[in-house]
């Protein structure tokens, strides 16, 4: 009652034209806005509490009470926009706790944009634009699930704040007093974003930071007073800050046991390693190795049968002297492109901090290697010894399905067709390897996207199966429903076009807090949906991930339902396309 009451009381202040026949609308303390149908008004079905309310272009020329429609908790969406409301807006707003969907645009608000619209963790969209709204604007980059941001055509004035400029999908401050530089520095938003703001600078613009010049100015000129001091204290700087550098470098290098052998063939003596590796200063981006550890400590690299025929020749003293390059530095380790004796490319991952010991080692790397699938990349050699583990992929020279994820971002085209194929390969890839290691408790423990990389042909392939326990050091029965939630998560970033590794956001909550609010239709990438995209298909394999990312472990699905699931959609999709040729 207290709700109907507020809600009343919000009409009222709207103050409703004179024009406006408001007398059959509903709005009154003795009737139900669900079951009397409240004009603009649209419930919840299932317990019957507001979840819309839409009043626009109706000539209100009263104010918004947002104190009174916030007691509605359950709100959702509030549209009012195209009508003559004024007034100021607010710090009540942050009582509407679920809004999602703010539209403001076309009136004539004046004062701030509340500072506590940061408090509404789940809005999607604001839309304020066209009203007379001055003030600084609030910094919500902390936003994770902002879709939308229009402001254009007020009088907000201030630098302006940063926003989480990748995950937006519509940005607008045009026509406004903003002041300074511009933060977004992702390039999606042009100019027309920005424009009509006398004082705002950046590259998008094409007009330099004013503030930055005259910055120069007198940077160059106080450099002049003191040059003296600042350039001496710079030299101490810059020789601290080398030194620094040199130590880190020599630690970085490799240090592997001289008394090493190989599978196949070749000892390496001592003297020949030491002399080799020690000697050379090599930049941090090479493969150099020294033979710093003098312990005695025998190890070797085992070097796997491969399919690759100038794999099965590779000897550990061709690793050791071929140049390598620096390709990735990841929570586990770092990646290192290698071509021994200008032969085939190799990747080389070097593995820190892993606590386990090398007769385990050996024999997690030997079950790996038993168990062969064609969408699972092979390991071609291992090395293992106490301070160092080294694994030796063949190159894959198509990058990864992260890149190209980010490439759409940049407006590359990643067909629907050829997401679901990298989903249905890398779930039979999983389920396969996950039968066949049950009993060893070998899941793959790390899987995202710049684990599943594309081949030669374009096909997809999972790279780096088995290298970690997963992340959250679960018992080995629970790992392999760890791999599930990650297989869910890389669903998402298929179907939502979102990375999660760039992004630092929480995907799977972001998307669950969408889909609960019967949303669904916001998470796709819209690139899906200009594609045309089977809308049916799309939320199908949403619901198969969203099964995958189940809070709880023992309610995920197996690897092989989730396979099953997949291959019926597959078939789906297939008869349509065929349905659909000419
Ligand atoms: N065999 C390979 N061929 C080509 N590129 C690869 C290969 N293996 C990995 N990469 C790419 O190299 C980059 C670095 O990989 P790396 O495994 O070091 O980092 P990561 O996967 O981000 O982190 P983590 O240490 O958690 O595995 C990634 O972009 C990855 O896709």
């Amino acid at each position: 009652e207290d709700v109907i009451e507020a809600l009343v009381h919000f009409m009222e202040k709207l103050e409703p034209g004179s024009m406006q026949n408001t007398s059959n609308w509903g709005w009154n303390i003795s009737s139900d806005p669900c079951t009397d149908h409240w004009h603009g008004v649209t419930c919840d079905k299932s317990n019957q509490t507001v979840k819309n309310i839409v009043l626009e272009q109706l000539n209100f020329s009263g104010t918004v009470d947002f104190e009174s429609v916030c007691k509605e908790t359950s709100l959702l969406l509030l549209s009012l926009k195209y009508n003559n409301l004024t007034g100021s807006l607010s710090q009540e707003i942050s009582s509407c706790k679920r809004l999602k969907l703010l539209y403001l645009n076309g009136n004539q608000f004046s004062g701030n944009f509340p500072d506590s619209i940061k408090d509404l963790s789940e809005l999607v969209r604001i839309d304020i634009s066209n009203n007379e709204l001055s003030g600084k604007l609030p910094d919500m980059s902390k936003d994770t699930g902002l879709l939308s941001f229009l402001a254009q055509n007020n009088r907000f004035t201030g630098q302006l704040p940063n926003f989480n400029y990748q995950l937006l999908e519509h940005f607008d401050v045009s026509n406004n007093d903003l002041t300074g530089q511009i933060p977004d520095d992702t390039g999606r938003f042009g100019a027309q974003s920005f424009m009509g703001n006398p004082q705002l600078c950046g590259k998008v613009l094409q007009n330099a930071c004013p503030l930055e010049e005259k910055k120069k100015k007198k940077d160059s000129h106080d450099f002049l007073i003191y040059s003296g001091y600042v350039v001496l204290s710079l030299i101490v700087l810059v020789l601290i800050g080398l030194l620094f550098l040199k130590k880190k470098e020599n630690v970085e290098d490799y240090e592997i046991s001289s008394n090493t052998s190989m599978k196949k063939g070749v000892n390496n003596t001592k003297d020949s390693l030491a002399s080799s590796y020690t000697k050379s200063s090599q930049p941090r981006s090479e493969f150099s190795i020294t033979s710093a550890e003098n312990g005695g400590v025998s190890a070797s690299l085992v070097v796997l049968s491969s399919p690759v025929e100038a794999v099965n020749g590779l000897r550990f003293e061709d690793l050791l002297r071929a140049p390598a390059e620096l390709i990735g530095r990841g929570k586990h380790g770092s990646l290192y492109k290698v071509i021994p004796n200008g032969g085939v490319a190799l990747v080389v991952k070097r593995i820190k901090d892993w606590e386990i010991s090398r007769a385990e080692f050996k024999k997690r790397m030997q079950r790996i290697d038993e168990v062969k699938h064609p969408k699972v990349l092979p390991l071609v050699a291992y090395y293992c010894s106490k301070q160092e583990k080294l694994l030796v992929y063949e190159f894959q020279p198509n990058g990864s399905l992260f890149k190209l994820l980010q490439g759409t971002q940049n407006g590359q085209i990643f067909e629907w067709g050829s997401r679901l194929n990298i989903a249905c390969n890398t779930a039979e890839a999983l389920a396969f390897m996950h039968k066949e290691l049950k009993d060893d408790g070998i899941a793959h423990g790390n899987l995202k996207s710049s684990n599943i990389l594309l081949t030669k042909d374009m096909g997809s392939c999972v790279s780096e199966y088995g290298l970690m326990v997963a992340d959250n050091g679960s018992q080995s029965s629970n790992a392999f429903k760890v791999d599930v939630y990650a297989f869910g998560v890389v669903l998402l970033e298929l179907l939502t076009g979102k990375v999660v590794q760039s992004n630092g956001i929480d995907l799977a909550k972001w998307v669950n807090s969408v889909v609960k609010e019967e949303w669904t239709g916001e998470v796709f990438d819209k690139a899906l949906v200009v594609e045309g995209a089977s809308e049916e298909r799309m939320v199908s394999l949403l619901q198969i991930a969203l099964k995958c990312i189940n809070g709880s472990p023992d309610l995920r699905p197996g690897m092989d339902q989730v396979v099953t699931m997949m291959v019926s959609l597959r078939e789906e999709e297939d008869r349509s396309v065929a349905s659909s040729d000419p």
